[in-house]
């Protein structure tokens, strides 16, 4: 498995609507985006698979790495990874699901032990936060750069940080852990996918800068 560590960019569907969610994503990845998570809450099961197929496609092309968020089934269907928060069912059994080499990802606010259950249920990742103000999800547990060191000290796994993140504030982050950085609003809510891609670009070159 790739090493998981650089930009994690998150598709957002206000942002991403009216054609623009292949191009803009297109962009993300071509600015050296690792991981693309497809998040959508709507009901409409045909176009969610029609999207994660084309997403699959693209994240192919340029050797990136799909993870569908919360739902373990399409994510067995498609053959991708996964992200599970608290209230998504059992990491357990979606390991189990997808099988060993499947990137697994698990929501742990700002609480260790979360983590620590995560590893145990066979978490390939564990996300913190939210670390700043959130315009996509303002309502998320807080969470302080210096847990970041305290997950660093305590776990092997791969560490995303995620909620509020912007060029300005993820080296803060990156600097005290953060394996990855994942992105929805500053990523993508641009003029267009000329400016996401210089977006990820810079986002990406900060873990080369570190
Ligand atoms: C990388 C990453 N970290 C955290 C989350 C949040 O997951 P969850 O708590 O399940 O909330 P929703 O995204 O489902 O609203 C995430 N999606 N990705
Ligand atoms: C989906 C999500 N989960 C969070 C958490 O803290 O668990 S914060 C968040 C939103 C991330 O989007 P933005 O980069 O626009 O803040
Ligand atoms: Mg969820």
């Amino acid at each position: 498995m790739k090493t998981l560590r650089g930009l994690y960019a998150i598709t957002d569907s206000q942002l991403l609507a009216d054609g623009r969610l292949l191009p803009y994503v297109e962009a993300a990845l071509k600015g050296g985006a690792k991981l693309l998570q497809y998040r959508d809450k709507s009901e409409d099961a045909a176009r969610r698979l029609r999207q994660a197929e084309a997403l699959r496609e693209l994240c192919l092309r340029h050797g990136a790495q799909l993870i569908i968020n919360d739902d373990a089934e399409l994510a067995a269907r498609l053959g991708v990874g996964l992200h599970l928060g608290q209230e998504d069912g059992s990491l357990a059994v979606a390991r189990a699901l997808l099988g060993r080499d499947a990137i697994i990802g698990a929501t742990c606010h700002a609480r260790l032990e979360l983590a620590e259950q995560a590893r145990q249920e066979g978490a390939s990742y564990i996300a913190f936060g939210r670390f700043f103000d959130s315009q996509t999800k303002p309502g998320a547990p807080a969470a302080t750069p210096e847990l970041l060191e305290q997950a660093r000290a305590r776990f092997r796994l791969p560490i995303v940080a995620i909620g509020g993140v912007t060029l300005d504030n993820a080296p803060a982050l990156i600097n005290r852990g953060a394996s990855m950085v994942a992105v929805i609003h500053a990523l993508f809510a641009a003029e267009n996918a000329a400016e996401v891609e210089r977006r990820a670009r810079a986002f990406s070159q900060l873990f080369a800068d570190i």
